[in-house]
Protein backbone atom coordinates (compact mmCIF):
# COMPACT_ATOMS: atom_id res chain seq x y z
CA UNK A 1 0.00 0.00 0.00
CA UNK A 2 1.86 3.05 -1.70
CA UNK A 3 0.95 6.33 -2.81
CA UNK A 4 4.57 8.48 -4.13
CA UNK A 5 4.58 11.48 -5.82
CA UNK A 6 6.84 11.84 -8.86
CA UNK A 7 7.57 15.31 -9.72
CA UNK A 8 11.29 15.28 -12.10
CA UNK A 9 8.84 16.65 -15.22
CA UNK A 10 7.87 19.98 -12.96
CA UNK A 11 12.04 20.17 -12.50
CA UNK A 12 14.52 22.46 -13.95
CA UNK A 13 17.10 19.75 -15.84
CA UNK A 14 13.77 17.57 -17.00
CA UNK A 15 12.24 20.14 -19.05
CA UNK A 16 13.59 21.98 -22.02
CA UNK A 17 14.66 25.38 -22.83
CA UNK A 18 15.25 26.45 -18.52
CA UNK A 19 11.69 25.60 -17.58
CA UNK A 20 10.77 23.77 -14.81
CA UNK A 21 11.17 24.75 -11.17
CA UNK A 22 15.19 25.32 -10.11
CA UNK A 23 16.67 23.51 -7.34
CA UNK A 24 17.21 26.81 -5.87
CA UNK A 25 13.28 27.87 -5.96
CA UNK A 26 12.54 24.35 -4.14
CA UNK A 27 15.36 24.92 -1.28
CA UNK A 28 14.17 28.45 -0.64
CA UNK A 29 10.11 27.02 -1.00
CA UNK A 30 11.14 24.21 2.06
CA UNK A 31 11.91 27.04 4.30
CA UNK A 32 8.18 28.66 3.28
CA UNK A 33 6.87 25.44 3.91
CA UNK A 34 8.41 25.22 7.15
CA UNK A 35 6.01 28.29 8.39
CA UNK A 36 3.30 27.21 6.29
CA UNK A 37 3.47 24.02 8.16
CA UNK A 38 3.49 25.71 11.49
CA UNK A 39 1.11 28.04 10.42
CA UNK A 40 -1.51 25.62 9.64
CA UNK A 41 -0.83 23.28 12.79
CA UNK A 42 -1.59 26.45 14.60
CA UNK A 43 -5.22 26.40 13.22
CA UNK A 44 -6.75 23.80 15.41
CA UNK A 45 -9.90 25.28 15.31
CA UNK A 46 -9.97 25.02 11.78
CA UNK A 47 -8.31 21.40 11.73
CA UNK A 48 -11.23 19.37 12.56
CA UNK A 49 -10.48 17.29 9.22
CA UNK A 50 -7.00 15.95 10.84
CA UNK A 51 -8.65 14.15 13.63
CA UNK A 52 -11.52 12.37 11.59
CA UNK A 53 -9.68 9.15 10.49
CA UNK A 54 -9.00 8.68 14.16
CA UNK A 55 -12.48 9.59 15.24
CA UNK A 56 -13.93 6.32 16.68
CA UNK A 57 -17.14 7.51 18.03
CA UNK A 58 -17.92 8.95 14.61
CA UNK A 59 -17.19 5.76 12.88
CA UNK A 60 -19.43 3.95 15.04
CA UNK A 61 -22.39 5.92 14.80
CA UNK A 62 -22.08 5.54 10.93
CA UNK A 63 -21.85 1.96 10.91
CA UNK A 64 -24.81 1.56 13.32
CA UNK A 65 -26.85 3.83 10.57
CA UNK A 66 -25.48 1.84 7.79
CA UNK A 67 -26.60 -1.85 9.56
CA UNK A 68 -29.69 -0.35 10.59
CA UNK A 69 -30.27 0.58 6.38
CA UNK A 70 -29.41 -2.45 4.62
CA UNK A 71 -31.62 -4.93 3.94
CA UNK A 72 -34.66 -2.88 5.33
CA UNK A 73 -33.66 -0.53 2.25
CA UNK A 74 -33.18 -0.96 -1.41
CA UNK A 75 -32.19 2.64 -2.14
CA UNK A 76 -30.57 5.14 -0.37
CA UNK A 77 -31.25 8.88 -1.62
CA UNK A 78 -28.74 11.43 -1.02
CA UNK A 79 -29.87 15.24 -0.45
CA UNK A 80 -27.08 17.78 -0.60
CA UNK A 81 -24.70 19.74 -2.34
CA UNK A 82 -21.09 20.80 -2.72
CA UNK A 83 -18.95 19.15 0.12
CA UNK A 84 -21.87 17.22 0.87
CA UNK A 85 -22.10 15.66 -2.32
CA UNK A 86 -18.89 15.80 -4.14
CA UNK A 87 -17.10 13.22 -1.64
CA UNK A 88 -20.05 10.48 -1.71
CA UNK A 89 -20.17 10.30 -5.39
CA UNK A 90 -16.74 9.96 -5.61
CA UNK A 91 -16.60 7.51 -3.28
CA UNK A 92 -19.55 5.66 -5.32
CA UNK A 93 -17.29 5.92 -8.85
CA UNK A 94 -14.28 4.84 -7.07
CA UNK A 95 -15.32 2.13 -4.81
CA UNK A 96 -18.47 0.65 -5.47
CA UNK A 97 -18.74 -1.92 -9.01
CA UNK A 98 -18.97 0.16 -12.16
CA UNK A 99 -22.53 1.15 -13.07
CA UNK A 100 -23.44 0.31 -9.26
CA UNK A 101 -27.27 1.19 -9.52
CA UNK A 102 -28.17 -1.04 -12.85
CA UNK A 103 -26.35 -4.25 -10.37
CA UNK A 104 -28.91 -6.84 -9.29
CA UNK A 105 -29.11 -7.27 -4.78
CA UNK A 106 -27.15 -10.00 -5.51
CA UNK A 107 -24.14 -8.29 -7.60
CA UNK A 108 -24.47 -5.57 -5.06
CA UNK A 109 -23.82 -8.33 -2.45
CA UNK A 110 -27.55 -7.05 -0.63
CA UNK A 111 -25.96 -3.45 -0.53
CA UNK A 112 -28.44 -0.74 -1.62
CA UNK A 113 -28.10 1.49 -4.75
CA UNK A 114 -27.07 5.21 -4.03
CA UNK A 115 -28.78 8.18 -5.86
CA UNK A 116 -27.03 11.28 -5.03
CA UNK A 117 -29.29 14.55 -5.75
CA UNK A 118 -26.46 17.37 -6.10
CA UNK A 119 -28.75 20.41 -7.69
CA UNK A 120 -32.39 21.31 -7.94
CA UNK A 121 -32.89 20.68 -11.54
CA UNK A 122 -37.00 19.83 -11.93
CA UNK A 123 -36.37 17.51 -14.34
CA UNK A 124 -33.70 15.12 -12.60
CA UNK A 125 -35.66 15.12 -9.29
CA UNK A 126 -38.97 14.89 -10.72
CA UNK A 127 -37.37 11.73 -12.75
CA UNK A 128 -35.30 10.31 -9.62
CA UNK A 129 -38.50 10.43 -7.03
CA UNK A 130 -40.32 8.74 -10.46
CA UNK A 131 -38.00 5.96 -10.25
CA UNK A 132 -38.05 4.76 -6.90
CA UNK A 133 -40.24 3.06 -4.48
CA UNK A 134 -39.98 5.48 -1.58
CA UNK A 135 -41.38 2.79 0.85
CA UNK A 136 -38.05 1.11 0.56
CA UNK A 137 -36.23 4.12 0.36
CA UNK A 138 -33.58 5.70 3.38
CA UNK A 139 -33.27 9.20 2.57
CA UNK A 140 -29.83 11.37 3.81
CA UNK A 141 -30.04 14.74 4.00
CA UNK A 142 -25.99 15.93 4.22
CA UNK A 143 -25.87 19.78 5.22
CA UNK A 144 -22.70 21.22 7.42
CA UNK A 145 -25.15 24.82 7.70
CA UNK A 146 -28.01 22.79 8.01
CA UNK A 147 -29.77 25.66 6.06
CA UNK A 148 -28.46 25.72 1.77
CA UNK A 149 -31.43 26.19 -0.05
CA UNK A 150 -30.79 23.86 -2.73
CA UNK A 151 -30.12 20.70 -0.03
CA UNK A 152 -33.40 22.54 1.78
CA UNK A 153 -35.35 22.65 -1.10
CA UNK A 154 -34.59 19.11 -2.16
CA UNK A 155 -35.70 18.18 1.43
CA UNK A 156 -39.17 20.05 1.70
CA UNK A 157 -39.73 17.66 -1.99
CA UNK A 158 -38.49 14.78 -0.80
CA UNK A 159 -39.77 14.68 2.44
CA UNK A 160 -43.51 15.70 1.04
CA UNK A 161 -43.38 12.41 -1.33
CA UNK A 162 -42.19 10.55 1.44
CA UNK A 163 -45.39 11.17 3.59
CA UNK A 164 -47.52 10.54 1.07
CA UNK A 165 -45.95 7.69 -0.15
CA UNK A 166 -45.44 6.01 3.72
CA UNK A 167 -47.65 8.46 6.58
CA UNK A 168 -46.06 11.78 8.57
CA UNK A 169 -45.04 8.82 10.78
CA UNK A 170 -43.11 6.66 8.86
CA UNK A 171 -41.52 8.96 6.83
CA UNK A 172 -39.90 10.26 9.64
CA UNK A 173 -38.09 6.85 10.54
CA UNK A 174 -36.86 6.89 6.90
CA UNK A 175 -35.03 10.00 7.29
CA UNK A 176 -31.16 10.66 8.39
CA UNK A 177 -30.07 13.86 8.82
CA UNK A 178 -25.65 14.75 8.80
CA UNK A 179 -25.35 17.98 10.10
CA UNK A 180 -23.49 20.56 12.30
CA UNK A 181 -23.99 19.16 16.38
CA UNK A 182 -25.91 22.61 16.99
CA UNK A 183 -26.90 24.88 14.78
CA UNK A 184 -29.23 25.48 11.53
CA UNK A 185 -32.40 24.28 10.23
CA UNK A 186 -31.73 20.15 10.27
CA UNK A 187 -30.47 20.14 13.80
CA UNK A 188 -33.59 22.17 14.61
CA UNK A 189 -36.06 19.74 13.00
CA UNK A 190 -34.50 16.96 14.19
CA UNK A 191 -34.57 18.05 17.85
CA UNK A 192 -38.36 18.76 17.52
CA UNK A 193 -38.87 15.43 15.59
CA UNK A 194 -36.42 12.61 17.11
CA UNK A 195 -35.11 12.26 13.89
CA UNK A 196 -31.75 10.02 13.31
CA UNK A 197 -29.19 12.43 13.31
CA UNK A 198 -25.37 12.24 12.99
CA UNK A 199 -22.97 14.93 13.86
CA UNK A 200 -20.15 16.80 11.32
CA UNK A 201 -17.47 18.20 14.11
CA UNK A 202 -18.02 22.22 14.12
CA UNK A 203 -15.06 22.80 13.51
CA UNK A 204 -14.46 20.17 9.87
CA UNK A 205 -15.96 22.30 6.84
CA UNK A 206 -17.92 21.44 4.09
CA UNK A 207 -15.25 20.68 1.80
CA UNK A 208 -12.41 18.73 4.02
CA UNK A 209 -16.19 16.52 5.82
CA UNK A 210 -15.63 13.48 3.59
CA UNK A 211 -14.22 11.48 6.19
CA UNK A 212 -17.07 12.54 8.75
CA UNK A 213 -20.37 10.70 8.47
CA UNK A 214 -20.85 12.68 4.96
CA UNK A 215 -18.90 10.57 3.38
CA UNK A 216 -18.47 7.45 6.04
CA UNK A 217 -22.38 6.66 6.20
CA UNK A 218 -23.07 6.15 2.56
CA UNK A 219 -19.76 4.26 2.23
CA UNK A 220 -20.42 2.12 4.74
CA UNK A 221 -23.93 1.58 3.27
CA UNK A 222 -22.84 0.75 0.27
CA UNK A 223 -20.24 -1.93 2.12
CA UNK A 224 -17.12 -0.47 1.30
CA UNK A 225 -14.17 -0.81 4.11
CA UNK A 226 -14.35 2.43 5.72
CA UNK A 227 -11.67 1.05 8.25
CA UNK A 228 -9.22 1.11 4.92
CA UNK A 229 -10.54 4.30 3.96
CA UNK A 230 -9.74 6.12 7.25
CA UNK A 231 -6.82 4.04 7.26
CA UNK A 232 -5.57 5.32 4.41
CA UNK A 233 -6.32 9.04 5.49
CA UNK A 234 -4.78 8.20 9.10
CA UNK A 235 -1.62 7.11 7.27
CA UNK A 236 -1.45 10.36 4.96
CA UNK A 237 -1.83 12.80 8.20
CA UNK A 238 1.02 10.85 9.85
CA UNK A 239 3.35 11.31 6.98
CA UNK A 240 1.97 15.20 7.23
CA UNK A 241 3.60 15.74 10.49
CA UNK A 242 6.66 16.64 9.80
CA UNK A 243 7.58 20.14 8.34
CA UNK A 244 10.43 18.81 5.93
CA UNK A 245 8.98 19.30 2.44
CA UNK A 246 11.00 16.49 1.01
CA UNK A 247 9.37 14.24 3.71
CA UNK A 248 5.64 15.55 3.43
CA UNK A 249 3.86 14.69 0.35
CA UNK A 250 1.04 16.66 0.82
CA UNK A 251 3.62 19.59 1.40
CA UNK A 252 5.31 18.59 -1.68
CA UNK A 253 2.37 18.44 -4.07
CA UNK A 254 1.07 22.41 -2.41
CA UNK A 255 4.25 23.58 -2.66
CA UNK A 256 5.20 22.61 -6.43
CA UNK A 257 1.88 23.88 -7.27
CA UNK A 258 2.24 26.62 -5.09
CA UNK A 259 5.84 27.67 -6.92
CA UNK A 260 4.38 26.58 -10.78
CA UNK A 261 1.72 29.58 -10.21
CA UNK A 262 3.60 32.15 -8.37
CA UNK A 263 6.80 32.10 -10.02
CA UNK A 264 6.18 30.38 -13.66
CA UNK A 265 2.96 31.62 -14.80
CA UNK A 266 1.39 27.72 -14.65
CA UNK A 267 -1.84 29.27 -12.80
CA UNK A 268 -4.33 26.41 -14.34
CA UNK A 269 -3.92 23.09 -12.43
CA UNK A 270 -5.15 19.63 -14.00
CA UNK A 271 -5.97 16.35 -12.23
CA UNK A 272 -5.88 13.50 -14.72
CA UNK A 273 -6.37 10.23 -13.00
CA UNK A 274 -6.11 7.43 -15.73
CA UNK A 275 -8.58 5.58 -14.76
CA UNK A 276 -12.48 5.76 -15.05
CA UNK A 277 -13.12 4.79 -11.27
CA UNK A 278 -11.29 8.21 -10.33
CA UNK A 279 -13.21 10.35 -12.51
CA UNK A 280 -15.14 11.86 -9.88
CA UNK A 281 -12.12 12.24 -7.45
CA UNK A 282 -11.18 15.14 -10.13
CA UNK A 283 -14.31 16.78 -9.22
CA UNK A 284 -14.14 16.81 -5.75
CA UNK A 285 -10.96 18.44 -5.85
CA UNK A 286 -12.13 21.16 -7.92
CA UNK A 287 -14.34 22.16 -5.17
CA UNK A 288 -11.62 21.74 -2.20
CA UNK A 289 -9.18 23.33 -4.30
CA UNK A 290 -11.21 26.22 -6.07
CA UNK A 291 -13.24 27.16 -2.88
CA UNK A 292 -10.62 26.85 -0.80
CA UNK A 293 -7.60 28.87 -2.79
CA UNK A 294 -9.30 31.42 -4.72
CA UNK A 295 -9.33 34.53 -2.55
CA UNK A 296 -9.06 38.11 -2.08
CA UNK A 297 -5.73 39.02 -0.07
CA UNK A 298 -5.98 41.94 2.31
CA UNK A 299 -3.90 44.40 0.01
CA UNK A 300 -6.82 43.74 -3.01
CA UNK A 301 -4.80 41.08 -4.97
CA UNK A 302 -6.72 38.21 -6.37
CA UNK A 303 -4.85 35.17 -5.91
CA UNK A 304 -6.03 31.55 -6.51
CA UNK A 305 -4.55 28.45 -9.39
CA UNK A 306 -7.49 27.20 -10.86
CA UNK A 307 -8.04 23.49 -11.19
CA UNK A 308 -9.29 21.83 -14.02
CA UNK A 309 -10.35 17.82 -13.97
CA UNK A 310 -9.73 15.76 -16.75
CA UNK A 311 -9.86 11.87 -17.67
CA UNK A 312 -7.03 9.64 -19.42
CA UNK A 313 -7.10 8.54 -21.94
CA UNK A 314 -10.54 10.18 -22.74
CA UNK A 315 -9.27 13.52 -22.37
CA UNK A 316 -5.83 12.56 -25.41
CA UNK A 317 -8.96 13.27 -27.60
CA UNK A 318 -10.13 16.43 -26.36
CA UNK A 319 -7.79 18.50 -23.66
CA UNK A 320 -4.10 17.16 -24.40
CA UNK A 321 -4.02 19.42 -27.71
CA UNK A 322 -4.67 22.17 -25.23
CA UNK A 323 -2.05 21.14 -22.52
CA UNK A 324 0.53 20.41 -25.13
CA UNK A 325 0.42 23.67 -27.11
CA UNK A 326 -2.03 26.05 -25.57
CA UNK A 327 -0.86 28.81 -23.04
CA UNK A 328 2.14 27.55 -20.87
CA UNK A 329 -0.22 27.94 -17.93
CA UNK A 330 -0.93 24.97 -16.73
CA UNK A 331 0.37 21.77 -14.38
CA UNK A 332 -0.61 18.08 -15.31
CA UNK A 333 -0.75 16.18 -11.89
CA UNK A 334 -1.47 12.86 -13.66
CA UNK A 335 -2.70 9.47 -11.18
CA UNK A 336 -1.35 6.57 -12.27
CA UNK A 337 -2.60 2.47 -11.06
CA UNK A 338 -0.27 0.05 -11.11
CA UNK A 339 -2.08 -2.81 -10.20
CA UNK A 340 -5.04 -3.14 -12.43
CA UNK A 341 -7.19 -5.98 -11.27
CA UNK A 342 -8.72 -6.62 -14.65
CA UNK A 343 -5.69 -6.47 -17.78
CA UNK A 344 -8.74 -7.13 -20.32
CA UNK A 345 -5.94 -8.85 -22.55
CA UNK A 346 -6.31 -7.48 -26.52
CA UNK A 347 -7.23 -10.41 -28.74
CA UNK A 348 -4.33 -11.09 -31.82
CA UNK A 349 -6.41 -10.68 -35.05
CA UNK A 350 -5.65 -8.44 -38.21
CA UNK A 351 -1.96 -9.47 -37.48
CA UNK A 352 -1.49 -8.94 -41.18
CA UNK A 353 -2.85 -5.61 -40.70
CA UNK A 354 0.75 -3.48 -39.14
CA UNK A 355 -1.61 -0.26 -38.04
CA UNK A 356 -3.83 -3.06 -36.05
CA UNK A 357 -1.51 -6.25 -35.41
CA UNK A 358 0.25 -4.72 -32.89
CA UNK A 359 -2.05 -4.45 -30.49
CA UNK A 360 -2.41 -7.85 -30.34
CA UNK A 361 -0.94 -9.98 -27.14
CA UNK A 362 -1.00 -6.26 -24.83
CA UNK A 363 -3.87 -5.75 -22.33
CA UNK A 364 -5.97 -2.47 -21.66
CA UNK A 365 -3.98 -2.22 -18.68
CA UNK A 366 -0.93 -2.00 -20.47
CA UNK A 367 -2.25 0.43 -22.80
CA UNK A 368 -3.91 2.64 -20.44
CA UNK A 369 -0.68 3.00 -18.33
CA UNK A 370 2.01 2.86 -21.21
CA UNK A 371 -0.52 6.32 -22.69
CA UNK A 372 -0.19 7.99 -19.24
CA UNK A 373 3.43 7.66 -19.38
CA UNK A 374 3.46 8.41 -22.87
CA UNK A 375 1.54 11.89 -22.19
CA UNK A 376 3.37 12.91 -19.14
CA UNK A 377 6.84 12.24 -21.41
CA UNK A 378 5.43 14.34 -24.49
CA UNK A 379 4.21 16.96 -22.27
CA UNK A 380 7.95 17.47 -20.44
CA UNK A 381 9.68 17.27 -24.08
CA UNK A 382 7.63 20.25 -24.98
CA UNK A 383 8.30 21.94 -21.60
CA UNK A 384 4.93 21.24 -19.86
CA UNK A 385 4.92 21.30 -15.90
CA UNK A 386 3.38 17.98 -15.07
CA UNK A 387 3.94 15.42 -11.87
CA UNK A 388 2.17 11.61 -11.10
CA UNK A 389 0.76 10.22 -8.08
CA UNK A 390 1.28 6.33 -8.46
CA UNK A 391 -1.15 3.96 -6.30
CA UNK A 392 -0.92 0.59 -6.08
CA UNK A 393 -4.84 0.09 -6.85
CA UNK A 394 -8.47 1.75 -7.01
CA UNK A 395 -9.30 0.64 -3.07
CA UNK A 396 -10.63 2.22 -0.03
CA UNK A 397 -6.96 2.58 1.71
CA UNK A 398 -5.55 4.63 -1.77
CA UNK A 399 -8.71 6.50 -1.95
CA UNK A 400 -8.45 7.65 1.71
CA UNK A 401 -5.06 8.28 1.22
CA UNK A 402 -5.48 10.61 -1.72
CA UNK A 403 -8.26 12.19 -0.13
CA UNK A 404 -6.82 13.35 2.33
CA UNK A 405 -3.64 14.49 0.73
CA UNK A 406 -4.74 16.95 -1.34
CA UNK A 407 -7.09 18.15 1.87
CA UNK A 408 -3.87 18.57 3.94
CA UNK A 409 -2.30 20.00 0.76
CA UNK A 410 -5.34 22.30 0.70
CA UNK A 411 -4.36 23.47 3.86
CA UNK A 412 -0.84 23.86 3.06
CA UNK A 413 -1.57 26.28 -0.03
CA UNK A 414 -3.87 28.06 2.15
CA UNK A 415 -1.12 29.48 3.81
CA UNK A 416 1.36 29.60 1.05
CA UNK A 417 -0.80 31.80 -0.63
CA UNK A 418 -1.65 33.79 2.88
CA UNK A 419 -5.17 32.92 2.04
CA UNK A 420 -7.88 31.49 5.03
CA UNK A 421 -8.51 28.19 3.52
CA UNK A 422 -11.37 27.36 5.35
CA UNK A 423 -14.01 29.96 4.65
CA UNK A 424 -15.89 31.09 1.02
CA UNK A 425 -16.80 34.45 1.03
CA UNK A 426 -17.28 34.87 -2.67
CA UNK A 427 -20.42 33.08 -3.10
CA UNK A 428 -22.02 34.75 -0.26
CA UNK A 429 -23.45 37.52 -2.39
CA UNK A 430 -25.07 35.51 -4.85
CA UNK A 431 -26.96 33.50 -2.39
CA UNK A 432 -27.88 36.76 -0.99
CA UNK A 433 -29.24 38.18 -4.33
CA UNK A 434 -31.32 34.40 -4.49
CA UNK A 435 -32.73 35.30 -0.92
CA UNK A 436 -33.54 38.40 -2.02
CA UNK A 437 -35.47 37.55 -5.32
CA UNK A 438 -37.19 34.04 -2.97
CA UNK A 439 -38.32 36.51 -0.39
CA UNK A 440 -36.18 35.76 2.46
CA UNK A 441 -36.98 37.84 5.71
CA UNK A 442 -33.52 39.61 6.31
CA UNK A 443 -32.72 40.28 2.65
CA UNK A 444 -33.58 44.15 2.20
CA UNK A 445 -29.87 45.02 1.78
CA UNK A 446 -29.28 42.50 -0.95
CA UNK A 447 -32.58 43.27 -2.34
CA UNK A 448 -31.63 47.06 -2.45
CA UNK A 449 -28.23 46.45 -4.08
CA UNK A 450 -29.74 43.86 -6.81
CA UNK A 451 -32.14 46.68 -7.08
CA UNK A 452 -29.13 49.03 -8.04
CA UNK A 453 -27.48 46.68 -10.35
CA UNK A 454 -28.18 47.98 -14.06
CA UNK A 455 -30.83 46.44 -16.23
CA UNK A 456 -30.68 45.02 -18.98
CA UNK A 457 -29.44 47.17 -21.87
CA UNK A 458 -31.32 46.55 -25.32
CA UNK A 459 -28.73 47.15 -27.15
CA UNK A 460 -26.47 44.51 -25.78
CA UNK A 461 -28.74 42.17 -26.38
CA UNK A 462 -29.36 39.82 -29.68
O1 LIG B 1 -22.93 21.34 3.58
P1 LIG B 1 -23.65 22.63 3.36
O2 LIG B 1 -23.59 23.52 4.55
O3 LIG B 1 -25.03 22.41 2.90
O4 LIG B 1 -22.91 23.42 2.23
C1 LIG B 1 -22.83 22.96 0.91
C2 LIG B 1 -21.74 23.71 0.19
O5 LIG B 1 -22.04 25.09 0.19
C3 LIG B 1 -20.86 25.85 0.46
O6 LIG B 1 -20.96 26.29 1.76
C4 LIG B 1 -20.75 27.06 -0.42
O7 LIG B 1 -20.65 26.74 -1.75
C5 LIG B 1 -19.74 24.81 0.31
O8 LIG B 1 -18.59 25.19 0.97
C6 LIG B 1 -20.39 23.60 0.85
O9 LIG B 1 -19.70 22.41 0.54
Amino acid sequence: MTLTLDFTNMMAGALPNGAGITEAQWREAAEAFRLAHRQVMGQQAQLGFLHLPTNEELLRASVAVAQDTRGRFDDVLLLGIGGSALGPIALRTALCAPQWNALTLEQRSGNPRLHVLDNVDPATIAATLARLDLSRTRVLVVSKSGGTVETMAQYLIVREALAQAVGEEQARAHLVFVTDPEVGSLRRIARAEGITTLDIPANVGGRFSVFSPVGVLPAAIMGIDVRALLGGAAHVTLLAEGEDVARNLPGAFAVLQWLSDTQHGRRIQVLMPYADPLRDLALWFVQLWAESLGKILPDGTSVGPTPLPALGATDQHSQVQLFMEGPQDKTVTFIAVRGRTDEGRIPARHADIPELGYLGGHTLGELIDIEQRATAGALAARGRFNATLHIDAIDAWHLGALMQTFELATAYAGALYGVDAFNQPGVELGKQFAYAMLGRAGSDAARTEWDALPKPDPRWRL
